[in-house]
């Protein structure tokens, strides 16, 4: 959102005020009941990453689907906390925690949140990265939770496809779109890091696995993926070893 439409929405906000970007309950930004749909965490499978799983706050469906649009694509930045903590308390449900606390000094020596890129288009309707202030928000509590030196690295960039997931019939054909659209970008090293992917939707994984795959080039050991929400899973396969496997996280 530009300066602009941002100050037009707070008046709005002041003379109509809002309800839950889920349900439109009175006065929440999002409710109790809401925010209990970003905490189901799931987890499923994934050769390409250090945890060989990667996880989801909840099911991109219904109300997920509204909250989750309300704030992406319509300017409802007063949700970013919410699901700023839902990837949070996915990272530890996950067991990102540990597996990051155990391993650094291992090797690594730097723990990185890397924000999955937007296309230029993306950003420019948007006036922003959306994902930049949940990554922030995670790179803190991983630090707070870990002790170890985690910072933010707006790493990828996605020098954009036509067209959206929804508009394509696979995973094939999407990930077929993106190929050498993600790249890291120039002025970024990621040699010796180790990194948690953090994105908004997996829709077919295409995304997602571009994204890895190009930072493992780059020398970077990709811990997880960490989504606010998923599509559901056994619809979409990249290809025989890369089938997803759902499994609820306790
Ligand atoms: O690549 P897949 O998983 O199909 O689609 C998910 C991606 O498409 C974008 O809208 C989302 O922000 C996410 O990065």
């Amino acid at each position: 959102m530009n300066s602009m439409a941002r100050a037009c929405s707070m008046v709005v906000n002041l003379l109509f005020p809002r309800g839950c970007a889920g349900c439109d309950k009175p006065d929440e930004v999002l409710c109790e009941a809401c925010r209990a749909l970003f905490s189901q965490p799931t987890a499923q499978s994934f050769d390409g990453v250090a945890m060989q799983r990667w996880f989801a706050c909840g099911w991109y469906h219904g109300t997920v689907r509204r909250a989750v649009l309300a704030w992406k694509d319509h300017g409802d930045e007063e949700c970013d906390r919410a699901f700023a903590d839902a990837i949070c308390a996915l990272a530890k449900a996950s067991g990102v925690i540990d597996f990051v606390r155990d391993r650094h000094g291992s090797c690594h020596d730097v723990v990185v949140v890397v924000p999955a890129p937007s296309s230029p288009a993306s950003i420019r309707r948007r006036g922003r990265k959306h994902m930049m202030p949940i990554a922030k928000h995670l790179a803190g509590f991983l630090r707070e939770e870990t002790g170890c030196e985690v910072t933010v690295r707006d790493a990828l960039e996605n020098r954009g496809v036509k067209g959206k997931s929804v508009q394509t019939s696979g995973a094939a054909q999407r990930s077929q779109r993106l190929k050498g659209h993600v790249s890291v970008c120039p002025s970024v090293s990621l040699r010796n890091t180790m990194v948690i992917l953090v994105d908004d939707i997996v829709t077919t994984g295409a995304t997602m696995r571009s994204c890895v795959e190009t930072m493992r080039k780059e020398g970077a050991t990709v811990v997880t993926v960490l989504a606010l929400a998923h599509t559901p899973a056994g619809t979409q396969k990249v290809g025989p070893t890369q089938a997803w496997s759902r499994t609820q996280v306790q």
